[in-house]
């Protein structure tokens, strides 16, 4: 072939191969995505989840009262542990898993490698880009996934990839095994009752559609009084409470004070907050002391959802910026200790744990002492959930919170009451309250049950406030309860 011939061939090539990555850039360009834009989130921006309800205020922490130290600033995320002081910093000790730092998932803690890394590093591919609004503090190690070989497209091309486009994933990329464990997001805690009002209302509303078709029905006789009466009973608020707000109702409407539906109901919502006595200090004493963390213990029969609450709570904290450590001292039911460690590494809180079959005593011990070493803000102990029939088991539960009083002040001790129980319920509370001082109640399951009212017999019984209700099986269905918004969930 002559010379003038090979150019010609190159010539062509050459078009040949400019056509192609014209061509490419373009089909990419005009790539239809089914996925929505990527919303880069503000920095700082947290995804709200709440479905757009608001209320007053979250789950509200205080510090124990045997306190003495001026209450220390915001909780921003702790980054080190050396925050406080540790007495030794000794080597975690092998009953506890490596020492998460609380990378709390809080917008702070986010490095720039988030949203900006979109348009600082147009080298960081599709995956990347798409992958940053969903977590963004987790997010970092993005750029990890990038694939060398991808062709690298014009820097304002980026945006549009969108879809995880098939060919970018390439298979030979050794992704890297995350170094840390992915965290997940934790709903915001303010407006979680009103979020989760839905489920209270359909289990409780019945109870008060039929108590305002009673009295907004004008005079009433005898016989509507007593159905009244037998209304409360059957939503489990029991005989003092019933008796006493029947009284409170039938002084208000011989006054006259009831003209209308609208007053009735009006009336019925005052009645009942007040006998829910909205005065009670509801916060969580979990905020550390001194030179200690807080130190909450949770205690209940098994199955009323001890441990589940105690993970919630933990996540609750960590979302507040706290370091938590979470010590299983269930060591009754084998997989407790496991169910809690999971619970743990979703948010990123330690763990101590025992021997199955352990010393629940010792394992409370050892959480609490890691915790004041290690600096934490708050220990939270799950105990054995034994039954409240054995005696012996019961003992243990009062020398679990003894020896943990060796090394620091028990700021809260919470019973967990599963609220589908009824009646039952009380029987536990009164004999936990007879082991231990019972600071709070966690009432579970209220999401299960028409029996609502027995909200109102556990504070009447045992002169404690109701601090959380858990309403659901997600780890983020625990809501302060409010005793206004529980009736405003009664009355529908
Ligand atoms: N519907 C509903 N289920 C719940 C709630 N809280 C806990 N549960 C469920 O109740 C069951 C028992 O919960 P656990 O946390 O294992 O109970 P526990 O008291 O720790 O039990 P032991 O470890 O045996 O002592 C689990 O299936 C939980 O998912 C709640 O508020 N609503």
């Amino acid at each position: 072939m002559t010379t003038g011939a090979w150019i010609a061939i190159a010539a062509v090539l050459a078009v040949l191969v400019v056509a192609l990555v014209v061509g490419g850039v373009l089909y990419r360009r005009r790539r239809v995505s089914l996925l929505p834009p990527p919303s880069t989130p503000e920095l700082g921006e947290t995804k709200d989840r709440s479905g757009g309800y608001k209320t007053a205020g979250g789950i509200s922490f205080s510090r124990g009262a045997t306190a003495t130290a001026p209450p220390k600033p915001a909780p921003a995320p702790k980054p080190t542990p050396e925050a406080k002081p540790a007495p030794e910093a000794k080597p975690a000790p092998e009953a506890a898993p490596t020492v998460v730092p609380v990378a709390a998932p809080r917008p702070e803690v986010v490095p720039e490698a988030t949203a900006p890394a979109v348009e600082a590093a147009p080298e960081a591919s599709a995956p990347a880009v798409e992958a940053a609004p969903e977590a963004p503090a987790l997010e970092a190690p993005a750029p990890e996934t990038v694939e060398p070989e991808a062709p690298a497209p014009a820097p304002e091309a980026a945006p549009e990839v969108v879809a995880p486009a098939p060919e970018v994933v390439a298979p030979e990329v050794e992704v890297e095994a995350p170094t840390a464990p992915v965290l997940e997001e934790i709903e915001p805690t303010a407006g979680r009752l009103d979020r989760l009002r839905g489920r209270l209302s359909r289990s409780q509303s019945a109870v008060g559609k039929s108590l305002l078709g009673l009295l907004g029905g004008g005079d009433l006789d005898e016989d509507s009084w007593e159905e009244i009466e037998d209304t409360l009973l059957i939503a489990d608020l029991g005989s003092a409470t019933t008796e006493q707000i029947v009284t409170r109702l039938r002084a208000e409407l011989a006054a006259g004070s009831v003209k209308t539906e609208a007053d009735a109901r009006a009336l019925l919502r005052t009645v009942l907050i007040e006998a829910l006595h909205p005065e009670f200090d509801r916060s969580i004493k979990a905020l550390p002391h001194d030179a200690t963390p807080g130190v909450l213990l949770v205690v209940g029969v098994n199955g009323t959802g001890k441990t589940t609450s105690t993970g919630k709570l933990a996540r609750v904290l960590v979302a507040d910026g706290r370091r938590v450590l979470l010590g299983a001292a269930d060591t009754f039911r084998a997989a407790a200790a496991d169910q809690l460690q999971t619970w743990a590494e979703r948010v990123g809180a330690e763990v101590v744990r025992g021997p199955e079959g352990g010393d629940p005593a010792a394992i409370a011990f050892d959480a609490v002492t890691k915790g004041i070493e290690t600096g934490v803000d708050v220990v939270i102990v799950d105990t054995a959930g034994r039954l409240h029939t054995k005696t012996g088991l019961m003992d243990e539960l009062g020398k679990v919170k003894r020896v943990v009083e060796k090394r620091a002040v028990v700021d809260e001790v919470l019973l967990v009451l599963d609220a589908t129980v009824g009646q039952n319920g009380l029987v536990q509370a009164r004999v936990f309250a007879e082991v231990v001082d019972i600071t709070g109640v966690v009432l579970t399951k209220l999401d299960g049950t028409a029996k609502g009212g027995i909200v109102f017999q556990v504070q009447r019984e045992l002169g404690v406030p109701v601090k959380l209700v858990g309403l659901g099986e997600g780890a983020d269905d625990l809501a302060p309860f409010e005793p206004a918004a529980f009736v405003d969930a009664l009355l529908g």
